[in-house]
């Protein structure tokens, strides 16, 4: 007899990408990531079938957002094409929108589950999905003493601040669900296997839902937390049958548990004592595929000079990261004003090349009303430098900062009396702005405490 499930609940962490943008997509060069103390926690519970009969069915929800409830039937496919998953109708005639993350997610964990234990029945279950505010700028409102707001608007209208919510997403649901139907002897999130599969499975999931279009940068911090991350070869998922074709159960699986060429150095990338992170968001906006497109079409197009750029910047983040570890493991003088000096340099050196990458493209990557705002934080008290994190663009800046309370009380004030209207260029003008309240991880993946959840029952 199969053991009763547990409810299980897992979280995942947030990214920054404070360095390699672009470059990370390439598996030539690499990108420092540090994860960030957002979470979204995925719980998975046992349920009985709204219909008294016992049928496939997978009710997800996320009670954070309005109409945010998704209900899937699953079965088998033939010709060993996976677990196929449907939208059930709700009910009440409501037109509800589809949400590709979740049932792409939901699609390959059930399939790579039913690859392992084909004879098993999958029963029916809940799953949860609770989000950090930092995710989003709309500003929620308390429910009782939960960590968890209730944002009072549906996901259409939530507002992301591009901390990676669909990779930690879909990490924490992957992990959630494998851990909740498999026993421990065939996935366990506590192991270095586990970790691996989670990865692997969470990256496929995530490359498919997405379009293929993303490094894999956010997944691999949501697994394993801050660290300096290559890239798989994007040729690995490219022989993958499509879901429901067939063959997909089968190649799935082996490709999961295959050899990846990914490499991540978590002990690459660390927070010296007396510095943190500080994200500030902009309240304007950039569309990333279409700079990623611009980009790489000029990289290949101008293939010398790119080089010349590329390298440039690859030395300035592998100078970043080792800078960054050097001060991690000296001892900490409490007065030693200088030092934190040669880190400020070689922010400054990253971003002109970034500014160089940018300017020559043609893709406002650091545009002068980001590089105004960057030059009016580095000159504040206990602020050793910023950069456009990411693709960059009109999105969120991230500070490297002194972790004092006072620098930290100047530096919200100034950007609250920061006025962009100064500042002569085309496009966007930057709108207000805010800190978000998160600062670095070193952890990726974890369990949960279920009563984290106790006053989000329904
Ligand atoms: N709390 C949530 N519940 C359910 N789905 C969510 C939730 N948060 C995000 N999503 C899904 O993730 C999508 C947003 O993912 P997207 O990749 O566009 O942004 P992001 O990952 O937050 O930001 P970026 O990639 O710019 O860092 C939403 O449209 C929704 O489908
Ligand atoms: C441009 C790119 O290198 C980074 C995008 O980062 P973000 O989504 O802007 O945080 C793309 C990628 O690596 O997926």
């Amino acid at each position: 007899m199969e053991a009763p499930l547990i409810p299980t609940a897992v979280s995942c962490p947030a990214k920054v990408l404070v360095a390699g943008g672009y470059l990370v997509l390439d598996r030539n060069y690499t990108g420092l990531v540090f994860g960030l103390d957002a979470r979204i926690h995925c719980v998975v519970e046992p349920i009985k079938s709204t219909s008294g009969v016992s049928i496939s069915e997978i009710v997800v929800k996320s009670p954070q957002f309005r109409d945010a409830i998704w209900e899937y039937g699953y079965r088998a496919k033939e010709a060993d094409g996976g677990m196929s998953v449907h939208t059930l109708s709700v009910g009440h005639n409501q037109v509800l929108s589809r949400n590709p993350f979740i049932e792409t997610a939901l699609t390959y964990a059930l399939t790579y589950i039913w690859s392992l234990t084909p004879d098993r029945i999958i029963s029916p279950a809940s799953i949860r999905i609770l989000a950090d505010q930092a995710y989003y700028s709309n500003p929620g409102t308390p429910l009782s003493s939960s960590r968890f707001l209730d944002f009072g608007v549906s996901l259409k209208e939530s507002h992301k601040t591009g901390l990676g919510s669909s990779a930690a997403l879909v990490t924490s649901f992957t992990a959630a669900v494998l851990s909740f139907y498999l026993s421990k002897d065939l996935f366990d999130i506590e192991s270095e296997r586990g970790l691996t599969i989670l990865h692997n499975l969470a990256q496929a999931s995530h490359s498919h839902a997405q379009g293929k279009v993303g490094s894999g940068f956010d997944i691999a911090s949501a697994v394993f937390g801050s660290c300096l991350y290559k890239r798989f070869s994007p040729s690995l998922l490219s022989s993958l049958p499509a879901p429901g074709q067939p063959g997909f159960g089968t190649q799935l699986r082996a490709l999961v548990e295959g050899a990846w060429d990914t490499e991540i150095a978590k002990a690459a990338i660390k927070m010296p004592l007396g510095l943190r992170l500080v994200m500030c968001d902009v309240d304007c906006g950039s569309e990333t595929p279409g700079m990623v497109k611009q980009v790489l079409k000029w990289r290949e197009e101008n293939a010398t000079e790119a080089e010349g750029i590329w390298q440039r910047l690859q030395g300035g983040n592998e100078a970043l990261a080792a800078e960054l570890t050097t001060l991690a493991e000296e001892k900490q003088e409490d007065d030693d004003k200088g030092r934190f000096a040669k880190l400020g340099v070689i922010i400054e050196e990253n971003r002109v090349a970034i500014r160089d990458m940018g300017e020559k493209s043609g893709v406002p990557i650091e545009p002068p009303q980001q590089t105004a705002l960057l030059d009016y934080c580095t000159k504040l008290d206990g602020v050793v430098g910023g950069v456009v994190p990411g693709a960059g663009g009109f999105d969120a800046i991230v500070l490297l900062v002194e972790n004092k309370e006072d620098v930290l009380a100047i530096l919200k004030q100034r950007l609250s009396e920061y006025k962009a209207d100064d500042v002569a260029a085309e496009g966007p003008k930057i709108g207000r702005v805010g800190t978000v309240d998160v600062r670095e991880e070193m952890v990726g993946v974890k369990r949960e405490e279920l009563s984290l959840y106790k006053e989000w029952t329904t």
